[in-house]
């Protein structure tokens, strides 16, 4: 049995496959490289020592979906393919709507013609919107502030309400704090098209003199520094975390979903300080206004999936930074030659 990874090529998708291969199971990756390199399929076979089964393509073509599901015996989907640009998502709405939801209602349906009824879902804390205090809590109200936000919350919903109406599935809604590092190959990492609008990849092409300095948004937050504080997680600890939420999701029906982060937070210039001693590199930076829909403090409540789950996050920020940097700094233009 299989387990199909959509938007396997991608940052979180590459380093979950590991994870998996790595746990026992056979894998599937479906991409259209909308936003990830091939490059990334060879990366993996020299990290796993495995071929990793391959389908290009869109989730958005049923036809496609169909044969992969008639060809192959899938347990599960993790479902990671979908576009992310949180400031792209308010310029070109209907192009997130279209991708994330329709996308997703499309995988569902095939899945439901297939009989797969087991899926675990990339959700976000950015379905805590503004209101909710830290730490995070999954019994907190949902909301959101920008298309893509908006897509989060509304496949959340989606998911729930199939696995209300029909009781066989198993939906689990996996709610990401800020995911950097990389595999400590060096090998994957994160690829971001153009200028990077987070944090991390921002820091690391500073650092690798792609771009000049760092712009830091805001430094009159309520926080001890100022600065945004975030639950920077690895992304290795998140791919772990799937591997996890998978064996829960197969062993139950009904919906279930669960914070994964560090559950510490730490503020923008924690994160720019210890990459530069970890890493021995200086990162200039100039304090600039705010951005616009950014709030001060994100941090979550990570006990239900250390409880159900059995998770906890094992790396430090020293590991991440590290991590990042080894990445960065051996494939300066990412996967591009
Ligand atoms: N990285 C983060 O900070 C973060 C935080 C919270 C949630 N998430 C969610 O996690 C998931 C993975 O994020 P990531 O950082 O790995 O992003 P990513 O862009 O690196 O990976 C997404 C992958 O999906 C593919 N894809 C997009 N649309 C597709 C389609 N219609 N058909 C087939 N493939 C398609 C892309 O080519 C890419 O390889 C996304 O759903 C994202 O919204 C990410
Ligand atoms: O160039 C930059 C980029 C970011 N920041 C600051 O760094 C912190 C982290 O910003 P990111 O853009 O890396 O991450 P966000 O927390 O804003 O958002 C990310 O994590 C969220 C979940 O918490 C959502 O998933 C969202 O889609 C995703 O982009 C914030 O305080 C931000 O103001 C800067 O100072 N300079």
């Amino acid at each position: 049995m299989a387990i199909l990874v959509t938007g396997g090529a991608g940052y979180i998708g590459s380093h979950t496959t590991v994870e998996l291969l790595a746990t026992g199971h056979e894998v599937i990756i479906l991409d259209d490289f909308s936003n990830s390199s091939p490059k990334v399929l060879d990366r993996l076979k020299t990290i796993t020592g495995k071929n990793i089964a391959f389908y290009e393509g869109s989730i958005l073509n049923k036809p496609f979906l169909n044969k992969i599901f008639k060809e192959n015996n899938i347990e599960a989907v993790i479902h990671f393919a979908a576009f992310k640009a949180v400031g792209e998502s308010v310029k070109e709405p209907l192009k997130y709507y279209h991708n994330n939801i329709v996308g997703t209602i499309s995988l569902l349906e095939v899945m439901a013609e297939n009989k797969v009824k087991n899926i675990v879902f990339s959700s976000s804390a950015t379905v805590y919107g503004v209101n909710n205090i830290s730490p995070l809590t999954e019994d907190m109200p949902t909301s959101a502030t920008n298309p893509y936000g908006y897509t989060k919350v509304m496949m959340e919903q989606i998911l729930n309400d199939v696995a209300f109406a029909d009781k066989e599935w198993s939906v689990t809604n996996l709610r990401y704090f800020n995911p950097i590092g990389a595999h400590e190959s060096g090998l994957i990492g994160e690829a971001p098209n153009g200028v990077p609008n987070n944090i991390m990849p921002y820091i690391t092409q500073v650092a690798v003199g792609k771009l000049q300095e760092l712009s830091i948004f805001g430094d009159d937050y309520d926080t001890p520094d100022g600065t945004g504080v975030r639950d920077y997680i690895h992304v290795i600890d998140l791919a772990k975390g799937h591997v996890l939420a998978l064996k829960d999701n197969l062993a139950t029906t009904g919906s279930h979903v669960y914070n994964l982060g560090a559950g510490q937070g730490y503020s923008v210039l924690d994160l720019v300080k210890t990459f530069e001693k970890e890493n021995n590199v200086t990162i200039p930076y100039t304090i600039k206004p705010r951005r616009a829909g950014d709030i001060a403090t994100c941090y979550a409540n990570s006990n239900k999936a250390k409880e159900v789950l059995g998770w906890t996050a094992q790396k430090t920020l020293a590991d991440m930074v590290r991590d990042s940097w080894r990445w960065q700094s051996q494939n300066p233009n990412g996967y591009e030659e």
